[in-house]
């Protein structure tokens, strides 16, 4: 396998350019081209990028040499290499949608919490039509505490009433940002909007993304309302690194493709997990990446007959959310992100039957 350093070389010469040529071109330092061509350093991102452009090559062949290049550096003295390799590979899979999960790859304590749901989930079913009135009440009930508790992993302070009180009353709370006072009302006609779908019968689509995240951003963020991050983001205090912006186009059609090719495989309340916490993962917001994905969650589970899950959005809550997708991301081990999920829908079914 040719390394980096012998392709640059090589597709220089092909092209009969001079490294000073290709310097000015690309402009990058001759002396550091050369040393890119005897492999003593290793270009930086950036670099290659304009390199690949002076030498009208494609830089995403390039990148995947000098990727497997940075790969071999960090390896090259471990005695663990070829396992160290296949666990980031299966992990790298998981990311791209490469592994197929069905229902024999999940544990039997989740299995049998999906046929309890699924027997409440009937029941619920069985309940409608509720009156018209009740169903309202509801419907007001649980979506506020839903944009409430969202909103609040996402840092918002409004308490519960005072989401009540700016959503259904529309009113303006004292010493509470405007912000906050969006961030509330967004949530809110996202929700309606979730479920404007469901009533369609619309299908999760790239375009459905885009409304439910400018909906969340509405007013807030007008340049990034409803499109993909153009640079690179971090979790705070998380392990996981999302992917670079020019990966996202990629992996979010292969999300897509992901929820095409699973949406009829997968039990729902798995798939609406998985489609969470790829979204998430893959973070392709600069913001509101959250929000957007319990919307999306959710608007899979109410097209399945099941309620709104309600993530909550305490110090521990939030803690336990966030491990469990590390547990996913790091360990590449979903289970305790659709204990998660599925305790959530549990919860939901059991309250809104106690109210029937
Ligand atoms: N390893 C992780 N640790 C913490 N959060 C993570 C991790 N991976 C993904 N996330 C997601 O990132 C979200 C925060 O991203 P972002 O700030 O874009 O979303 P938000 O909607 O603005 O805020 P929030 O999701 O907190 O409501 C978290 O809510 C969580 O869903």
């Amino acid at each position: 396998m040719k390394t980096l350093a012998t392709i640059l070389l090589e597709a220089r010469i092909q092209k009969e350019m001079s490294v000073r040529a290709l310097a000015q071109l690309a402009g990058v330092d001759a002396a550091l081209i050369t040393k890119f061509e005897k492999g003593q350093r290793l270009p930086t991102e950036d670099n290659l990028k304009s390199i690949s452009e002076g030498l009208h090559v494609s830089f995403e062949d390039l990148r995947k040499a000098w990727l497997a290049e940075k790969v071999y550096k960090i390896l090259e003295y471990e005695d663990l290499a070829l396992e160290v390799l296949s666990l980031a590979e299966s992990r790298v899979a998981y990311l791209n949608s490469k592994q197929v999960l069905v229902m024999q790859g999940i544990s039997h304590e989740i299995k049998s919490k999906l046929k309890e749901i699924d027997l409440l989930r009937d029941t619920w079913i069985s309940k409608k039509p509720l009156n018209a009135i009740q169903l309202r009440k509801m419907k007001e009930y649980f979506h506020l505490a839903y944009t409430f508790e969202s909103n609040r992993i996402e840092g918002n302070t409004l308490t519960l009433q005072e989401t009540h009180l700016v959503v259904n009353e529309g009113l303006t709370i004292g010493g509470k940002s405007m912000r906050e006072h969006l961030e509330a009302i967004n949530h809110a006609e996202a929700i309606a909007y979730v479920e404007s779908l469901v009533q369609d019968e619309l299908d999760f689509s790239p375009r459905v993304l885009s409304e439910l995240h400018y909906l969340i951003l509405k007013g807030i963020d007008r340049e990034n309302a409803g499109k993909y991050r153009s640079v690179p983001v971090a979790i705070s205090g998380s392990q996981h690194v999302p992917s670079q912006p020019y990966l996202l186009g990629k992996m979010m059609e292969s999300y897509f493709v992901h929820y095409d090719n699973q949406k009829r495989i997968l039990h729902p309340v798995i798939l609406a997990a998985e489609m969470h916490e790829r979204l998430v993962s893959i973070h392709p917001f600069i913001d509101g990446n959250g929000r957007s994905s319990r919307l999306v969650m959710n608007m899979i589970l109410l097209k399945h007959g099941y309620t709104v899950a309600n993530l909550k959005g305490d110090a521990t809550s939030r803690l336990k959310y966030y491990q469990a997708l590390e547990s996913v991301q790091i360990d590449n081990n979903p289970e305790p992100f659709y204990h998660l999920v599925a305790d959530a829908v549990m919860e939901s079914l059991v309250s809104h039957l106690e109210l029937t």
